[in-house]
């Protein structure tokens, strides 16, 4: 299977050398700095499962793409819009495309522009960031992903073919019959738990171990289901226990990637999350009043550091 990954940064470039570590043809559809920054160093892997570099098959133009099959998307949100050309030039030449985005919202443009015959459903469970130099840290077990068609415009053999590949690349993969709703379910756990971690500047152990932090959390899950709820999402019943339970299970260090981003003075995808759950709240007569104090308490840096 060919594949393409669009975005080399933390999740794509790390799932990519994987599948490319083994064995798949992966190129990886960059920019021109990252072209050069990999063209250099290679794509380094730091890992809690192991330190590996591959030299990555690069490419700057879908031109010099041949017969992509499977297209997997991993841009920050607020890239995608500008993405889509690119994404249209590989679907057109037969490429199924799998985003790993966070958030639910890219699937509606995904899906106007491609169709459920071209555009799977995905998301992901990882903690990875680029250091300085580009290299990319895994700093938690955690590498899973998640995906499945959203009808039926797919064929059978070529899931096979997509949980094989991450499979063989020793990644944890589930070929969901539900993928929407294990995309919400990771929507709820994401939103709340980068809202907490972004707030609060601190890892999820910090979070826990106050009882008005937790509390606020706990605002957080209850206003986001209700959300979820009122969009018609058929979530398992005890969700929200389900979700502290997750809270409680994962490692006190572990933090978002927009606690990262926040921290590096990077832009914020808070739009596609936070700002999409309490805009589909409105929509839906859901009050979110937690949400909205976290999303004005981290506006003056979506854009990066404030000036
Ligand atoms: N990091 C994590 O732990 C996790 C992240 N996610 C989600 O995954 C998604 C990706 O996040 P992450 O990998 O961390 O983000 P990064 O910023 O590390 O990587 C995104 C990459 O996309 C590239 N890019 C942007 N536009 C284009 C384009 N038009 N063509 C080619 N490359 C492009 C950027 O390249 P350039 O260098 O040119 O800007 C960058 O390398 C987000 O939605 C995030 O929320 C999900 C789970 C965990
Ligand atoms: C919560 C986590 C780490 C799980 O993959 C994530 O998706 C993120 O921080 O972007």
């Amino acid at each position: 299977m060919n594949i393409v990954v669009l975005g080399a940064g933390a999740v794509g470039g790390y799932f990519g050398a994987k599948l490319a570590k083994a064995g798949y043809s992966v190129q990886f559809l960059v920019r021109k700095n990252r072209y050069e920054q990999l063209r250099e160093r290679g794509l380094q892997i730091e890992s809690v499962h192991g330190n590996f570099t591959i030299q990555p098959q690069l490419i700057l133009s879908t031109f010099d793409i041949e017969v992509p099959q499977l297209v997997i998307v991993a841009l920050k949100n607020y890239h995608l819009q500008a993405a889509l050309p690119q994404i249209s030039a590989l679907v057109r030449n037969g490429a199924i495309v799998l985003p790993l985005l966070n958030g639910v919202q890219h699937m509606n443009i995904l899906l106007d522009a491609y169709g459920s015959s071209s555009v799977l459903g995905g998301t992901c469970y990882i903690e990875t960031t680029l250091n300085p130099m580009g290299d990319i840290i895994h700093t938690s077990s955690l590498q899973h992903v998640v995906f499945g068609q959203i009808g039926d415009g797919i064929s059978e053999s070529f899931l096979s073919q997509v949980e094989d590949a991450f499979r063989k690349s020793t990644v944890q993969v589930t070929a969901s019959s539900s993928i929407m709703i294990e995309m919400w379910k990771k929507y709820l756990f994401l939103c709340t738990f980068s809202a907490i971690t972004a707030t609060t500047r601190q890892p999820i152990g910090v979070v826990r171990a106050d009882p008005v932090t937790l509390h606020f959390l706990e605002d957080l899950i209850a206003e986001s289901v209700s959300v979820a709820n009122a969009n018609g999402i058929e979530l398992p019943e005890h969700i929200q226990e389900l979700l502290m339970q997750q809270f409680l299970a994962v490692p006190a260090s572990m933090t978002s990637s927009l606690h990262r981003d926040l921290e590096k003075g990077l832009r914020l995808e808070i739009d596609s999350i936070q700002g999409a759950m309490i805009e589909m709240g409105r929509t839906y007569g859901i009050p979110t009043p937690s949400l909205a104090a976290v999303f004005a308490l981290l506006h003056p840096y979506k854009d990066g550091l404030p000036s």
